[in-house]
């Protein structure tokens, strides 16, 4: 044994002689939390301090249902999580979310250090309720139900003296603990008065994730907020009651609660089946409902000042009204039901609701339009869209690549050509992709990548509205809406004498910018409806997106845009056991930022990760093909087992060549 050794033996020696002295002889020199946590861990759970403590993990079947249950927390908690952790992992800390069980049913940290996280349990599925841990930060706060730090020697286990672990409770509207939210670090300062500003952030964050998830709950309610400060009532919330267009009360946040019990309006207790309901907010307040109702229409602050009933306190009130379903269409104010097509492109981006109020000016008039943005921010899908919801919508949409096209074919491809009019020419001749789209919209993707003599002649089709066929001596009348779409700095392309000027004015009538993925604020609708859809395409058995997954995917910075979003989905549905995508399913390089979501590489096994797929193919079917379906082959490529290969297949609808029916 070394001397660092040694010395770590002794302090736990020493750890486990103060906490017997302590329990035997109380001399009131302890935390009385920790002392009382102490007590319970000798008489109620039978630990030993010396005993070694070996974090304990619940097997993923099990973390499943825990995370399961506790998926609308983690929903709403995400944010807030994420934005603690940012605050916290300078200084080195993980951040755990635990169930009211003390399961973590979410946990952020560093890779760098994994397998420390893993070895000591700072880590997803481990369990830190103090039956199993001891005396601990989350144990403890679930026993107690307080916001506490748990600093080296407090912890019950002499194994767990180097961490110091702060947690605070997250309780649910009814006051039933819901989770509890913990920082821990490896390294710490001796003295525990050096948490005292992590207990207030913990605190503080907890506090945001369970008004979060109130304001969420009760979003179809009137929703008093209260606070003696009248500045500080809009932002700070302090005291939240949901009531009924008549006052009744319908629910509080925790400090609600406490407010009305300070007002002697006694509320049930956690489980209690006594009616909230049997009180109303003027019980509390000085006022008629009509007067608390109109609060936000009040004064140039939109807050109303009242006196409580009881201690005749002065409160600040502001209001936020029921959220209303928005009208179905055919509902509510008259809807154009051709927007459809433009509509469903975004929900709530304000970006992306500039870019479409001008699409659906734009639709109809005899004008060409550019859409710009990054590639995969869907300028195919507007340009289709925008034909779809025009008057032009019954008449062909005619998608041209102009990158993709070899050079040598774009000339007779779009422009068609009279028979006979070069070697290997149709005897018949070819209408070109131009004449196609008469009447109806030309898709020209990729423009700035068009050659130069190509946009000379596309600019005289532009002007004259006639496309001249190769080897035609009159051209031919066509009616046509361009669209045109790059990722190119066209201006800049025209300075590099590669564009031509007068070509992007006859393009650009109107611009639509489409912003890119990682800067929408709707990223969670598009991800609900690309996976709808992909569901919709593939049929079958339907299959759930997991928070977990949810939350790895809002947090990934999407540098392919909507397209690597869509190859996501496609790779996890794929690749997903059972009736859920979770954080495992998704490509690896969607999960491998500062967050870690070991979902996948819990120590109790590994789901693995499977290669990813190339672009916009199904990865199961490529790696079947790429082995000539040998299913064994496959599932060691994959890391999967033969059955479950089976089982994907059948879900896939996936036959291999010698089982199909030769019609
Ligand atoms: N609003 C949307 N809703 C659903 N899917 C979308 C949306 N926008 C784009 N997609 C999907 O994302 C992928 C990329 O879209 P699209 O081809 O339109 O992008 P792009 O900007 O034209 O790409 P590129 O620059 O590479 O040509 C497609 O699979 C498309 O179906």
């Amino acid at each position: 044994m070394n001397t660092a050794q040694a010395q770590r033996a002794q302090t736990q020696r020493d750890h486990v002689a103060t906490i017997l002295r302590s329990l035997d002889h109380p001399d009131g020199s302890e935390d009385a939390v920790i002392e009382r946590s102490w007590r319970r861990c000798i008489d109620r759970f039978g630990l030993d301090p010396a005993a070694p403590s070996p974090p304990r993990y619940v097997p993923d079947r099990t973390l499943r249902e825990h995370q399961d249950q506790a998926d609308a927390l983690i929903q709403v908690a995400r944010a807030g999580v994420e934005q603690l952790y940012r605050q916290v992992t300078p200084l080195d800390y993980v951040v755990l979310l635990t169930d009211a069980r003390g399961i973590a049913v979410q946990f952020l940290g560093s890779r760098d250090a994994q397998r420390e996280h893993q070895r000591t349990g700072l880590y997803l599925g481990s369990d830190w309720s103090e039956e199993h841990a001891g005396t601990c930060a989350v144990g403890t706060c679930i026993q107690e139900r307080v916001p506490l730090t748990c600093h080296h020697s407090d912890h019950f286990s002499a194994h767990h003296i180097r961490l110091t672990c702060t947690a605070a409770p997250i309780f649910d509207p009814d006051g039933q603990l819901l989770a509890v939210l913990d920082i821990s670090a490896y390294q710490s300062p001796e003295s525990k008065a050096s948490q005292t500003f992590a207990l207030q952030v913990v605190k503080h964050y907890a506090r945001m994730i369970e008004d979060a998830y109130f304001l969420k709950r009760y979003s179809g309610y009137h929703l008093v907020c209260l606070d003696r400060s009248r500045e500080f009532v809009q932002i700070n919330r302090r005291y939240l009651i949901a009531i009924e267009e008549d006052g009744t009360l319908v629910a509080a946040n925790t400090a609600g609660r406490k407010l009305l019990r300070h007002h002697e309006l006694p509320l049930p207790g956690p489980g209690e089946a006594r009616p909230f309901r049997a009180w109303n907010i003027q019980d509390l307040l000085d006022a008629e409902i009509d007067d608390i109702l109109d609060s936000q229409h009040y004064g140039d602050d939109r807050v109303r000042a009242f006196h409580t009933h009881r201690h005749h306190e002065l409160h600040f009130a502001t209001l936020i009204e029921p959220q209303r379903r928005r009208p179905a269409s055919g509902q509510g104010r008259p809807h154009d039901a051709s927007l459809a097509p433009l509509e469903s492109l975004a929900d709530d981006d304000p970006a992306m609701r500039d870019t479409l109020t001008r699409a659906a000016r734009l639709r109809n008039e005899p004008i060409n339009i550019l859409v710009v943005g990054e590639t995969g921010t869907g300028k195919e899908r507007m340009a289709r869209a925008l034909h779809e919801s025009s008057r032009r919508c019954d008449k062909p949409f005619v998608a041209i690549n102009c990158a993709a096209m070899p050079e040598s074919l774009i000339e007779s491809e779009l422009f068609g050509y009279e028979p006979g009019s070069f070697t290997g020419a149709r005897s018949k001749g070819m209408k070109g992709l131009i004449a196609q789209a008469d009447g109806g919209t030309l898709f020209l993707d990729e423009i700035g990548d068009m050659p130069l003599q190509l946009q000379t002649r596309l600019l005289r089709v532009l002007a004259e509205q006639e496309v001249l066929p190769v080897g035609a001596s009159r051209p031919l009348k066509v009616d046509l809406r361009v669209v045109a779409a790059t990722h190119r700095d066209l201006r800049g392309l025209i300075d590099l004498g590669r564009f031509r000027e007068d070509l992007f004015y006859r393009l650009n009538g109107a611009s639509l910018r489409l912003p890119p993925l990682r800067e929408r604020a709707d990223q969670d609708y598009l991800i609900r409806r690309l996976f709808e859809d992909l569901q919709a395409e593939r049929g079958g058995q339907r299959v759930r997106l997991r928070g977990d997954a949810m939350s790895a995917l809002l947090a990934y910075p999407w540098p392919g845009n909507i397209r690597e979003l869509h190859n996501a989905l496609r790779y996890a549905l794929a690749t997903c056991e059972g009736d859920e995508v979770v954080v495992g399913d998704l490509p690896e390089e969607c999960t491998s930022g500062h967050l870690a979501h070991p979902a996948a590489q819990s120590p109790q096994g590994s789901a693995g990760t499977a290669p990813r797929p190339r672009r916009g193919e199904d990865p199961l079917q490529e790696a079947l093909r790429r082995q000539r379906w040998n299913i064994s082959a496959v599932a060691r490529e994959l890391g999967l087992s033969r059955p479950t290969i089976y089982r994907r297949m059948k879900r896939l609808g996936i036959v291999p060549p010698h089982q199909q029916d030769i019609p």
